[in-house]
């Protein structure tokens, strides 16, 4: 078992917040999973965990409506944040969560690293590129995982990841992006050796 992995199952719900202020303390490090709705940010969130039902996921764009902390090991979360772009709620709503969403980003000292995920087949609509020049100006990590890579020929998956690795060369910040599917466990390793990192979790802890 891949030691990330074995940390990562402990993994419990802490808190929801609809308001930036209601996020818990903010000390120690965080990874939060940023995408369009849909992209499958929270289903990525429990394959990664291996739970099933840690995040609440949804056949239906728009269920996470809050920001999400989960608790890693003491002062290391991983926050599950609202997907944009959702259109069936109203203007208003949809407006106050990307407020809070713009405090979190803006203010979050512990956020060491932002997953931006895309669905594989729709790579780099405009919240892509928003979430990307944000990360650029504030400089933080960003790692981009192409989802959902089981709907499409490995091959096909693939040529997209060269073609996004491609348009995103100049990238002034640190970036990196792999291939991943929640369903078919691909890319896994690579997403666990990441967070990892990013949260400073200790490979020989038990
Ligand atoms: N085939 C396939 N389907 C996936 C994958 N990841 C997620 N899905 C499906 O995509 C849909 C959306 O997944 P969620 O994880 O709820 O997406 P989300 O980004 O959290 O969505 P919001 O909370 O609405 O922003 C669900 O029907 C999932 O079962 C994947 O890797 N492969
Ligand atoms: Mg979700």
């Amino acid at each position: 078992m891949h030691p990330i992995e074995r940390q990562l199952h402990s993994t419990q719900f802490l808190t929801s917040a609809q308001l930036y202020k209601q996020c818990p303390p903010d000390e120690g490090r965080e990874v939060a999973f940023a995408g369009r709705s849909n992209a499958g940010k929270s289903s990525a969130l429990n394959r990664l965990c291996s739970q099933k039902t840690l995040a609440r996921t949804s056949k239906t764009p728009g269920r996470t409506q809050l920001l999400n902390f989960f608790d890693v090991a003491e002062d290391r979360r991983l926050v599950d944040l609202p997907g944009y772009g959702y259109a069936k709620v109203g203007a208003q709503t949809r407006q106050q969560w990307q407020k809070e969403l713009d405090g979190y980003l803006s203010q979050r000292q512990s956020l060491a690293g932002l997953i931006l995920l895309m669905d594989v087949r729709h790579p780099l609509k405009d919240f892509d590129h928003m979430l990307l020049d944000w990360g650029a100006k504030a400089e933080m990590p960003l790692h981009v995982l192409l989802t959902k890579a089981d709907k499409l020929s490995y091959g096909a998956a693939k040529t997209t990841l060269m073609n996004v690795r491609k348009a995103l060369k100049d990238h002034p910040g640190p970036l990196s992006l792999q291939l991943f599917s929640s369903t078919s466990g691909l890319g896994l390793e690579e997403a666990w050796d990441l967070i990892g990192q990013w949260l400073e979790l200790d490979p020989a802890t038990e």
